[in-house]
């Protein structure tokens, strides 16, 4: 499939950034679109992203811009890379007849899908990308795999033909609840994996917490009209690894922190898991639905629980089968 043009990518975090390098290494070129007009015109001039993504250089193919306007310009599609909170103000200055491909890994403020948030908002062609992909190793071109999810068959194939590089695997997949949400649910557990380490709970707690967290992320996406399939997939499982593993992941540091007492926050970078984590709560809630982990997650976020307490609340659960009765 042919991809015409620049690729806007909007919203020049890491991941925007990341996401740029990516599809000029695909062999296309990128406008990469920041709120700010000093930050568009740093970036342009010293060609590096040193706050967000350091030590990747911007190449040639890339322009920055702080016009939205002209970052659109006639392209066919976008790749929204803003975080969760910021999507819907820039969803209100884009055109709706726009491929819109959403990249973030988190809720509306209603705690519902994005996706579903777009579609309200006009929007009628639109994607979702995921995978296990941290920013910092996807913008030094290190081998990675991701899915792009529409019930859009050709405007995923679009994503696919312009992403798809050496150092880029990019799948497709029509079940777009499934991947979007598997981005979403693996940061919370990721907190949790994340407060584990920082306790120092050892290699069978993670084992033990990552596992029961997958089954989790399971029956929350299965309930909300997701594929089995997809839960095992790069954006359910692949993703969850990742997270809860990398010493790149904000949401995995950030329950280090807790467990150690301190900030979550990790210096201005979006900690998607953090907001994700009280919205499922407060969904889980009203739809009598039992998310342990995530419950938990979100009290400690809260300040109610302490991380020990909040390990102590899982394990000292009701005695439970894991197949059969
Ligand atoms: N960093 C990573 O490795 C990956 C991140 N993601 C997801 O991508 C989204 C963005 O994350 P990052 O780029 O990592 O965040 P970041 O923390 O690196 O940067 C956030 C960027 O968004 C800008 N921003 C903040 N609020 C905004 C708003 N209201 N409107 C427009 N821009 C706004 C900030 O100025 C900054 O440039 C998140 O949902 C994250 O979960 C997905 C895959 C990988
Ligand atoms: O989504 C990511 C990797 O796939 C990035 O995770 P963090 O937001 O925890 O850094």
């Amino acid at each position: 499939m042919e991809v015409k043009g620049a690729v806007p990518v909007l919203g020049a975090g890491g991941w925007g950034t990341a996401l740029a390098v990516a599809l000029v290494r695909a062999g296309h070129s990128a406008r990469l679109w920041a709120r700010r007009t000093d930050v568009a015109a740093r970036l342009a001039e010293v060609r590096e992203n040193r706050e967000y993504l350091p030590g990747v250089t911007l190449p040639k193919g890339m322009e920055v811009t702080a016009d939205l306007g002209k970052a659109v310009g006639t392209a066919s599609f976008v790749l929204a890379a803003v975080p969760s909170i910021g999507l819907p103000d820039l969803l209100a200055e884009l055109p709706p007849h726009l491929g819109l491909v959403i990249c973030a890994k988190g809720l509306a403020p209603d705690g519902g899908r994005l996706t579903d948030l777009a579609r309200e908002q006009g929007f009628t062609r639109v994607a979702v990308l995921s995978g296990p992909n941290h920013a910092e190793e996807v913008g030094r071109g290190l081998p990675a795999a991701t899915v792009v999810a529409s019930t859009d068959r050709t405007l995923a194939k679009e994503v696919q033909a312009a992403l798809l590089s050496p150092a880029l695997r990019v799948y497709t997949s029509t079940d777009e609840v499934g991947v979007e949400l598997g981005g979403v649910l693996k940061n919370v557990i990721a907190l949790a994996a994340g407060m584990g380490d920082g306790l120092n709970l050892g290699d069978n707690a993670k084992a033990a917490l990552m596992t029961r967290g997958l089954r989790e992320m399971g029956r929350y996406l299965v309930s909300q009209g997701a594929h089995e399939d997809t839960v095992y997939g790069l954006s359910g499982l692949g993703d969850l690894i990742a997270t809860s593993t990398s010493r790149h992941s904000r949401n995995r540091a950030a329950g280090e922190a807790l467990a150690r007492g301190e900030n979550p926050q990790q210096g201005g970078k979006v900690v998607e898991g953090l907001r994700t984590a009280g919205l499922l709560e407060a969904w889980a809630t009203a739809h009598g639905h039992d998310l342990p982990i995530v419950q938990a997650v979100a009290r400690v976020a809260r300040g109610e629980w302490t991380p020990t307490e909040g390990i102590a609340e899982l394990m000292g659960r009701g005695a439970k089968a894991e197949l059969g009765e």
